[in-house]
Parts: structure tokens; sequence; C-alpha cells
């Protein structure tokens, strides 16, 4: 038999029974389910990754929706069972949803919601970040210092990369990857170039009107370019910064072969997911190139790296941490519990995911909608008028 799993309930006596996987940061969340008459649910078992078995557990006989991690295996095991027990919606407090099975999801009728938005700025920070650290080796350094190695100033010590004029890469410039390529060109004064699906004129809309701005100050305009393939950007740039979703499509688009097209004093930033990159092949091109560095947020195999992986000084690695600004967290936590309550009181879903702000002002009772939920036109939920 398995194991009861250790649980903190608010409002007992709530309706609908909606569990939470994991604690998530702040109270509003909490309250705006329990003011809609749910009972919450949330686990606080000791163990960092839930197991499919753990999930079912929680999810027991009756439960009317669950918010879960980007950590979990949502598949046809686990959405099979949220339905038996009369479950509608379900919840990644991420905006990515490569670890749930979506057409599981709709075979069962169960609403898998998401949130976007509320990160963006947030993770291009930290990609922001990451190119910083890596171009002026800043955690080299750091150990450097703390190591007692320090003993004067000398001409050669921790030269790293200049950025200004030099040209940043995006590849998937969508909302993360667009705040990011506004952040180098703007805060840098970087060349943009980047390859995605789909045209992002908003972006080349800003960088041309940044270039005329610098221009009439008598600077070096900015320039953008959308490229024909990713190989014309893995050519040209100076810093790429990877920001697609992770499909089919991406899983290894860097490889031993997109490795060798970068230049060989190339900064490489992954804040995307994990498997976009071969991190063997990874591993490998930065033991042959040491002038080659990488800023690294996920992983392979979370949450281990692939071996010699941390032995290498030409790489800079955080755990999964793009996300992790306070606002941010607070704000995921409250769109996935609305994405939540929204199915489970038939609100229709908001027209709009990308304009999710009136969900997150705390000064006002948020929107009758699900903020954003990914399978609403397979599943033919009503849409919100705006
Ligand atoms: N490290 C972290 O903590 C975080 C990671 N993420 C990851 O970032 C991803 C992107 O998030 P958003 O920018 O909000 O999503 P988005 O949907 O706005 O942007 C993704 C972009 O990738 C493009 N794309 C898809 N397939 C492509 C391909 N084969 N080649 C080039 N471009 C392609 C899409 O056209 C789109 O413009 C998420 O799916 C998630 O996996 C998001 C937030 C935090
Ligand atoms: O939202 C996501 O997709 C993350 O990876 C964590 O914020």
């Amino acid at each position: 038999m398995a194991k009861p799993i250790s649980i903190e309930v608010y409002n007992p006596n709530g309706k609908y029974r909606v569990v939470s996987t994991k604690s998530m940061p702040g109270t509003r969340w909490i309250n705006l389910l329990i003011e809609q008459d749910c009972r919450v649910e949330i686990c606080t078992q000791q163990k960092t990754i839930l197991s499919v078995e753990d999930i079912i557990a929680l999810i027991g006989d009756k439960c009317d929706g669950v918010i879960g991690q980007l950590t979990e295996d949502w598949g046809e095991t686990l959405f099979a069972a949220l339905s038996r027990a009369g479950g509608k919606a379900f919840s990644n407090m991420a905006v990515g949803y490569n670890n749930v099975d979506v057409n599981a999801a709709n075979k069962h009728g169960v609403a898998v919601g998401n949130t976007p938005g509320v990160l963006t700025e947030t993770t291009a920070e930290l990609a922001a970040s990451l190119s910083l650290a890596a171009a002026r080796r800043i955690v080299e350094a750091d150990q450097f210092m703390r190591a007692g190695l320090y003993d004067g100033w000398l001409p050669h010590l921790f030269v790293g990369n200049l950025l200004k004029g030099q040209t940043v890469g995006v590849i998937g410039a969508g909302r993360i990857g667009s705040a990011y390529a506004r952040m180098m060109v703007e805060g840098f004064k970087m060349n943009l170039i980047y390859y995605d699906l789909y045209q992002s004129t908003r972006l080349e809309k800003f960088v041309t009107a940044y270039g005329e701005f610098l221009k009439a100050n008598g600077e070096q305009p900015v320039t953008w370019k959308r490229a024909a393939s990713m190989d014309e950007v893995l050519r040209e740039a100076d810093v790429i910064s990877l920001h697609p979703i992770l499909d089919k499509t991406t899983y290894h688009l860097i490889n031993k072969e997109s490795l060798a097209t970068m230049k060989k004093e190339a900064i490489l930033v992954n804040c995307s997911r994990g498997p976009v990159v071969d991190e063997v092949a990874l591993v490998e091109h930065l033991k042959q190139n040491p002038m080659f560095r990488v800023g690294l947020d996920v992983f392979e195999d979370e949450p281990y790296m692939k071996p010699g992986l941390a032995d290498m000084k030409n790489a800079v690695v955080v755990p999964h941490i793009a996300s992790a600004s306070k606002w941010t967290r607070e704000g995921m936590a409250t769109l996935a519990a609305l994405n939540v309550l929204g199915k489970i009181k038939g609100y229709p879903v908001w027209g709009d995911p990308n304009g999710v702000a009136p969900f997150l002002n705390e000064n006002a009772p948020p929107p009758a909608a699900s903020p954003s939920i990914v399978n609403a036109k397979a599943l033919g939920l009503p849409v919100s008028k705006l």
C-alpha cells in the first residue's frame, strides 16, 4: 500500500478540492481559492520531485483541480487519475509545459494551464546576467578572490569580452527572447540577429527606433537582422541566447555540428530547457575551446549535470532559477491557481495570454476568467471578450 503523503489544509469545508503538489510563494493564490469556496491542500512532503505514484495518492478519490510543477510527469496516468477523481483542471506553475502530454489531457477533458508573461522580464534578466557573468568571467574571478589568490592588479588578469558593438544572437524571439534582445541592445548597444519561425515586428521596430535615437545623438546606431536560418545566427553572433520552447523541433538544436559553427570566442546562454542543447557535445566543445564560454540555467537531465561540466572553468551554472524573483514567483502561483479556479467555476478563458496584468493587480479582484489555458481550442472552451 502506498505511504500517505503529508499535506497542509486550508479551508477544510470548502466545496471544491484543489491540490497543489508544492508549497508556492505568497498567500494571494491561497486566499483567491478560499474566497471561491475551495478547500486547498498543499503537499508538504520533503521530496523535491514527486513521482507519478505520489501525485496519484495526492489526487485521491475526489479532486477538482491540481496545480503542479514542471518537474512532474503529467501524462496519461495522471490525467486518467485526475479525471476519475472528477477533476477538470490542471495548471503547471510554469510557462513551459513540455512535461505535460496535452493530448492525454485532451482525451480526458482536462484543461491545462500555464503562466505566461509574469516571468518574461525576470527570466530575460537572468539570461542577461549569465551573458555578463560569462563575458566578464565573474564566477572564475570570484572563486579566485575567495581562494586568496589575488596579489595585485595585472594587465592579463581575467580578461574577457566587451559586449558593446558586438552582435547578440537570439534563437526563439518570443516573449522572453525579445525581452532579452531589448536588454542587450539597449543596455550594451549590441547589434541584433535573431532566428524564429515567426517575424518579431515589435522587436525590429524597437531596434530601428533605438538605432535612430543613437544616430541622432552622434553615436553608432544599432542594427537588426532576421536570419533565414539558425546557422546564420551561430556564424555571426558573439553572444547567443536560447529561448525557444522545447519540442521535437528544438531537441538538441545545439549539437556538435552547430557548436562547431559558432565563433571560437562566442558565449552561449541557455535559459530555455536543457534538452535544447546536447550537453555531452557541449562539454567536449568547452574542453576543446577554452575561450568559448557558456551560461546555463537549465540542464539536459535535471537535476544532474553531464560528466565533466562542473569542472569547466568556462561554464557558469545556476540551478534553474531564471524566473526566481519574488514578484514573479508569487504571480506564477496566482496565475496557476486562477487557471484551475476558472475552469472549476466555468469561467471563460482570457483572450490574451500575453496580457495577464489584470490578474496580478493585488488591489482589485481578478477577472472572472482562466488567464491561460493551452488546450482551450482543443476542448472548445469559451474565450472571454476581454
Ligand atoms: N529557465 C527558466 O526558468 C525558464 C524557462 N522558460 C522556457 O522558455 C520558453 C519560452 O518562453 P516564452 O518566451 O514565454 O515563450 P514564447 O512562446 O513567447 O516564445 C517561444 C518562441 O520560440 C519560437 N520557436 C518555436 N520553435 C522554434 C524553432 N524550432 N526554432 C526557433 N524558434 C522557435 C516560437 O516561435 C516563439 O516565438 C518556455 O517554453 C520555457 O521552456 C520560461 C521561463 C523560465
Ligand atoms: O516557467 C518555466 O517554464 C520555468 O522554467 C520556470 O519558471
